[in-house]
């Protein structure tokens, strides 16, 4: 099931009766009632600016509204707490995780007993001239669960738009992560990571995820050209859910971001979507572990795959 909060609010125990209803028959029905609840994960779409007020704010209505509609995990975008308007303002806001702003985040997910993945969090670096990118994963209890650091960096000269330089300020991360979660095994990954496919064929094929995280702050220019395309490719070729949620519209003079917040199941089939042109809101599906399962059995790639493990390389 999916749906989008903006046009349809709704609970836990009424979506479980709807779903359980839907013109079945009553010994279905009754069956159905005894199922386990939803494994429900949301994306949540917004604008950051450099208000770090404002910006919590809007996170804070968005994870509220989440909870309240039974989302179990909610994933925030990349920079959901600060896009900055000017080189070098990134850094002079960055604070270590234990810091008041991240503390912040953890209180509300803690006050609103869900867990969220926040993509892109400005983690104070190694040292003062860089920043890590960093997704941050928290329980329902505020706790900090597991950290990734963005591996992929992006220096990157967009056409017609402007000239990247992530790695100037930003210092890579070198770990791969995966994450327990009460909705599955999480691939923890950001943004331009997601134009690296041999990351996600690591999560998935070494590391057994389930559902991979791709916050981001896609361009508007890549993310018109690239952005379904590679989600639905990364979902397809891992058997994977993937669930990205997105930065969009314009955030200062200088930027602007392709929303289209999206959540794939492991066929590649979009079973949840925020259209660009909804700049804020949430859209959330039900995660179903089965289906993970039944596409895996079907098409058993794991077993099929031999590139990386027994073939040689002829000589040119
Ligand atoms: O700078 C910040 O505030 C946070 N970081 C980002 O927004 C990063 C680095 S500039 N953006 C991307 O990775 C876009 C990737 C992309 O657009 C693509 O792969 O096409």
């Amino acid at each position: 099931m999916a749906f989008s909060l903006r046009f349809a609010p709704t609970n836990l125990a009424r979506a479980r009766v709807f779903r359980c209803s839907s013109a079945a028959p009553a010994a279905v029905s009754a069956r159905c009632s005894m199922a386990a609840p939803p494994l429900r994960v949301g994306v949540a779409q917004m604008t950051s600016t450099n208000d770090l007020e404002a910006n919590y704010n809007t996170c804070s209505r968005l994870v509220k509204e989440a909870a309240a509609g039974g989302v179990n995990l909610l994933c925030l975008p990349e920079s959901f707490s600060f896009v900055g308007a000017k080189d070098g303002e990134s850094l002079k806001i960055a604070q270590p995780l234990d810091g008041p702003i991240m503390q912040r985040y953890c209180s509300l997910a803690r006050e609103s007993n869900i867990w969220l993945s926040l993509g892109g969090f400005q983690e104070k670096g190694p040292d003062d001239s860089h920043q890590y990118n960093t997704h941050v994963l928290l329980d329902s209890s505020g706790n900090i669960r597991k950290t990734y650091r963005k591996i992929h960096l992006f220096d990157v000269d967009v056409p017609g738009n402007m000239v990247y330089k992530e790695s100037d300020a930003t210092a890579a991360g070198e770990s791969i992560v995966v994450a327990e979660s009460p909705v599955g095994l999480l691939g923890l990954t950001v943004c331009y990571d997601l134009r690296f496919p041999e990351l996600y064929q690591q999560l998935r094929f070494q590391h057994q995820a389930q559902i991979l995280l791709v916050p981001s702050a896609f361009t508007k220019v890549t993310g018109e050209a690239h952005w379904e395309i590679l989600l639905r490719a990364r979902a397809i070729e891992t058997q994977c859910y993937v669930v990205a949620a997105a930065q969009a519209g314009r955030h200062n003079e200088k930027r602007e971001s392709y929303g289209d917040s999206l959540i794939i199941d492991p066929w590649g089939i979009v079973i949840a979507r925020l259209p660009d042109r909804l700049a804020t809101g949430v859209a959330v599906a039900d995660i179903d572990l089965s289906r993970i399962d039944s596409v895996r059995t079907r098409m058993p790639i794991a077993q099929h795959r031999r590139i990386g493990n027994c073939l040689k390389t002829q000589s040119a």
